[in-house]
């Protein structure tokens, strides 16, 4: 899922959860349509960040739907949808971001959009 926290007052901060490595499995990426929804709609929020849990941004899509029947909303029109935002997303990265997520094991950085 993804979790939607506000921080420091202005800035809606989007938490991919889905153990072990936050992959985005069908009910993260519904998780992040709802929240980035809710933060754009939300005039006090400024700006967005998203980031993983447990030391790990995103491994990439879930493996472990690999093979299944496809659900969720498609993984390239969510990512076109957080590059077209209103406000500035920032994805604030700890160790691996797989995949569509950006293929790259930092110990931390982040990327604007
Ligand atoms: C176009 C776009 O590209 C498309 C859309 C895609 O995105 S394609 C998909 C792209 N992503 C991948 O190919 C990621 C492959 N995974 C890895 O490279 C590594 O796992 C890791 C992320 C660097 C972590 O290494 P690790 O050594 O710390 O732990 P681990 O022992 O390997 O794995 C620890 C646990 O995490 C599980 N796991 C790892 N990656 C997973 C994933 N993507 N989805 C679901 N589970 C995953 C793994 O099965 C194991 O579970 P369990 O056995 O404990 O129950």
């Amino acid at each position: 899922m993804a979790q939607y926290t506000r921080v420091a007052g202005s800035v809606g901060l989007i938490t991919l959860q889905n153990p072990p490595v936050n992959a985005l499995s069908a009910m993260v990426r519904q998780g992040v349509v709802d929240t980035m929804e809710r933060a754009l709609s939300a005039p006090e929020v400024k700006s967005l960040v998203i980031c993983g849990q447990k030391e790990t941004f995103c491994g990439g899509a879930d493996i472990r739907e690999f093979g299944t029947k496809m659900s969720g909303p498609p993984l390239t029109p969510l990512i076109h949808a957080i590059e077209a935002s209103t406000k500035p997303v920032v994805a604030a990265i700890e160790g691996v971001a797989l995949g569509q997520t950006g293929a790259s094991r930092g110990d931390s950085g982040s990327t604007a959009s």
